[in-house]
């Protein structure tokens, strides 16, 4: 089983991740992380922290000489921010009167669509800074970096992932478009909004244009896919061990996504039976799909062919047009409180779709197939897919 935890907050010193029960022999050089920490700080419409953030990496576990030793690995990436917020975030008492006027200033205006009110009252603050320093999605860096180690690990087996934008707001990829594979990562990430079809992506750096204009935010849509994953990941036997249940819990704890689809989720629903499913036809020697709207799982395990996921991001909470809110220091009418904030964070959400899913399917290949070192992980993998019978052969679908 592959556990993770991270810890930190948004202007705090660092964050800190572990990765616990990572086989031993994955090759992982912190370049590698450090460009998955570099994605996540992509896409058009980020604000102006990502610019003079860098994520300082540092490993302090788990790995030595480029590979997985099979101990926890344990990361931290330094918030290069913490100089200014010493005072702020400081970890023993500090005399309020002391502290800057504007970064140590009490915020009392709690911004709708964030947590800020909620965690008030849930740890009883008298104000919202406690609560937004670890709400905020800073904190998905680690993930990021443990996601990192995470792909690694199925590359090694064969499994690769991409994930891609599919709408801002209400600009959205045409259906039936041509899905990306792994190997055009790079050509993603040089989009602007790593979106796949270049007349989309223009169209919502319009759109990002026209809400930063008019001090407004937009969600949207992404999608993860994953090639070469085996048939049999997860398990129809119970609700918790279903593959689809544990990347939808995964893929809802990401900051502001509210909805997650497997396949062609909600559409599904839209369909007949006659039309909703993947036909199977067998060619003389695999039993194959006419078609993957399932995208990838049935009865809660996956099916050998490409996985595809989607997760629904909610506009940013921090409107530039300020919403109403309440002043909870006076119990008068204001404005939420706002400083800077991303008019869009969608791309960057993409990357942390991909690190959750990475995550997810390395905890269920080793829920599967075991091993304590990823060459025993492969062997038992190797052995699986050739004991299958010869009438129930499927295949898997690699990129
Ligand atoms: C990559 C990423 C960047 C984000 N940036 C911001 C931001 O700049 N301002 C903001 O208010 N919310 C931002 N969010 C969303 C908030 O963290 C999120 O809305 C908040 O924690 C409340 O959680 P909830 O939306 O899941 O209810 C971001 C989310 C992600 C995934
Ligand atoms: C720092 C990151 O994202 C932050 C996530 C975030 C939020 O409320 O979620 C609010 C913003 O932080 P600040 O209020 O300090 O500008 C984003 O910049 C990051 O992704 O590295």
């Amino acid at each position: 089983m592959l556990r993770w935890l991270t810890a930190g907050e948004s202007h705090g010193p660092e964050l800190v991740a572990i990765l616990e029960g990572m086989p031993a022999d994955v090759p992982i050089l912190p370049e590698q992380i450090q460009a998955d920490l570099q994605r996540r700080k992509l896409g058009y419409g980020r604000g102006a922290r990502m610019k003079f953030e860098q994520d300082e990496l540092s490993i302090s576990g788990g790995i030595r000489f480029g590979r997985t030793i099979g101990s926890p690995v344990a990361l931290r990436i330094g918030n290069t921010e913490w100089p200014r917020w010493v005072d702020v975030m400081s970890a023993t008492p500090v005399d309020p009167e002391t502290l800057p006027k504007g970064r140590g200033a009490a915020l009392t205006r709690p911004r709708p669509g964030h947590a800020d009110l909620v965690g008030m009252q849930k740890y009883d603050f008298p104000e919202a800074r406690n609560v937004l320093e670890r709400a905020s999605a800073r904190e998905t860096a680690a993930r990021v970096a443990l996601g990192a180690v995470a792909r690694a690990f199925l590359g090694e087996l064969g499994i690769r992932l991409v994930a891609h934008t599919l709408a801002i707001e209400t600009v959205r990829v045409p259906d039936g478009s041509p899905l990306p594979t792994p190997d055009d990562v790079a050509a993603l990430d040089a989009d602007p909004l790593r979106c796949f079809d270049q007349a989309t992506s223009d169209a919502m750096v319009a759109r990002i244009d026209r809400a930063h204009d008019d001090g407004d935010t937009l969600g949207g849509v992404v999608e993860v896919l994953a090639y070469g994953v085996p048939p049999g990941l997860g398990s129809y036997t119970h609700w918790d061990r279903r593959l689809d249940s544990q990347l939808a819990g995964a893929l809802m704890g990401i900051q502001a996504i509210k909805g997650v689809e497997v396949g062609d989720g909600f559409e599904t629903t839209r369909r007949p039976g006659s039309q909703a499913h993947d036909e199977m036809v067998y060619d003389g020697e695999l039993i194959r799909r006419e078609s993957d709207k399932a995208g990838g799982t049935e009865g809660g395990m996956s099916t050998g062919t490409v996985l595809r996921v989607r997760a629904g991001m909610k506009p940013i909470a921090t409107v530039p047009h300020a919403l109403r809110t309440v002043d909870v220091a006076t119990g008068e009418a204001a404005q939420a409180h706002h400083q800077r904030s991303d008019v869009c964070a969608v791309p960057a959400a993409g990357v942390v779709a991909e690190a959750m899913v990475a995550l997810v399917l390395a905890n269920a290949v080793l829920e599967k197939f075991g091993g304590d070192s990823v060459g025993e992980t492969k062997r038992n993998l190797e052995a699986y897919l050739a004991a299958i019978p010869d009438a129930l052969r499927t295949g898997v679908i690699t990129a």
